[in-house]
């Protein structure tokens, strides 16, 4: 299951990467916000790393207007690795040697062709489980 939210600078590509989701037949979690009304990006980072801290979702996409705040916000969560990615190689690199948990995308950043891209490459990428990273996230992990 797939977490998902956003602010309201986030709002329209979220319903672009959720139509996406849909097309894909990929079990998502809409936790908000639901309107391009102006809202505060920290309420959907939390629900998000609640999601994934509690095991109901295994990933989360976060998106605000440019990723920034929302992605802080997500940081500062137990166990949430929260990459801003506004390229492939980024969300590919961080699956591979980060494990994130959660891509995070600028909607004032990104257009819909890049961003539904970079969605793909985040979700189809695994870990690669290599001794380096484990030992660098377990650092992370105790900090
Ligand atoms: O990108 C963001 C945080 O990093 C927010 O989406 C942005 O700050 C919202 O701005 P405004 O309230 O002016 O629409």
């Amino acid at each position: 299951m797939i977490a998902i939210g956003s602010d309201h600078g986030g709002f329209e590509l979220k319903n672009n990467i959720i139509q996406y989701l849909e097309e894909n037949k990929m079990p998502y979690k809409d936790l908000g916000c639901y309107s391009t009304e102006s809202c505060d990006y920290p309420e959907f980072a939390h629900k998000v790393a609640q999601s994934i801290q509690s095991g109901e979702c295994e990933k989360g996409i976060l998106i605000c207007g440019t990723g920034i705040g929302i992605s802080i916000a997500a940081n500062k969560n137990k166990g949430i690795r929260a990459a801003l990615c506004h390229d492939c190689f980024s969300a590919e690199a961080t699956r591979e040697h980060n494990n994130a948990n959660v891509l995070v995308m600028g909607g004032r950043v990104v257009g819909v062709g890049l961003g539904l891209k970079i969605v793909e490459t985040f979700l189809s990428t695994e870990f690669s489980n290599d001794e380096r990273h484990l030992r660098r996230i377990s650092k992370i992990e105790k900090q």
